[in-house]
């Protein structure tokens, strides 16, 4: 599986409908929107008011990443707003358990994210609680950051972990410095969520941006 979600970090904020239109013409599968409060990670950018009135404008599925403190004070205001899937960080969760299933009784698909430092030992406990894990491949907070090599061992241990427990239908997203060198790397290592922000906003072709994500379209990159 291959699922390409563009992330609103680096499009144009002023004209952000404009955008996320272009990226869905352009064959994206998902809109990955990067929720940061600056206090978990040095940056601020959108709130619940900016998922609801970007809803109307896309049919795609909303993929919402909260890179803030206490996640669990906000994951019914974003799901009404319009989050089709909600990924927490396990670094910002003193009750992961509970927060994953506050996601779940809304209704969607609850997300854990691990930054580069964290290991899946956080994740261990919580494997038949999660429907999606984001394995984060730059230190969150900026878009155009450089990919962590050693980030593709940690997929594979994760792809190799949920075999074994049974949960391979959990999806690995990936996040941070994918293009189209790093996109066949990460592939191979077992992920099956690829976002990409700065890869697709600063191309003005973003159907090709997205196309050379996919397998065999890097080598049209
Ligand atoms: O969560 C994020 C940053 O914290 C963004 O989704 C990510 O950085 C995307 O940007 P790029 O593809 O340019 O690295
Ligand atoms: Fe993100």
């Amino acid at each position: 599986m291959s699922i390409i979600a563009p992330s609103i970090l680096s499009a144009d904020f002023a004209k952000l409908a404009e955008d996320i239109a272009h990226v869905e013409r352009g064959g994206a599968d998902w809109i990955h929107v990067d929720v940061m409060d600056g206090h978990f990670v040095p940056n601020l950018t959108f709130g619940p008011m900016v998922v609801q009135a970007v809803r109307p404008h896309t049919q795609l599925p909303l993929d919402v990443h909260l890179m803030i403190e206490h996640p669990e004070r906000s994951v019914a205001e974003f799901a009404q707003a319009g989050a089709d899937r909600i990924t927490v960080h396990a670094e910002a969760c003193v009750h992961l358990h509970r927060v994953l299933h506050m996601i779940r009784e809304q209704g969607l698909p609850a997300g854990v994210a691990l930054n580069p430092a964290t290991p899946l030992a956080a994740v261990e406990h919580v494997l038949d609680d999660v429907d999606l894990i984001l394995i984060m491949t730059v230190n969150p907070g900026f878009g155009g950051q450089q990919f962590i090599p050693h980030s593709a061992d940690k997929v594979r241990q994760l792809r190799r972990l949920l075999r074994e427990r049974g949960r391979d239908e959990v999806l690995i997203e990936v996040d941070g410095g994918i293009n189209a060198e790093t996109a066949p790397l990460i592939r191979a290592a077992g992920a099956d969520v690829l976002v990409a922000g700065s890869a697709v906003f600063s191309e003005t072709d973003r159907a090709a941006a997205i196309h050379a994500l996919r397998p065999g379209g890097e080598a049209s990159a």
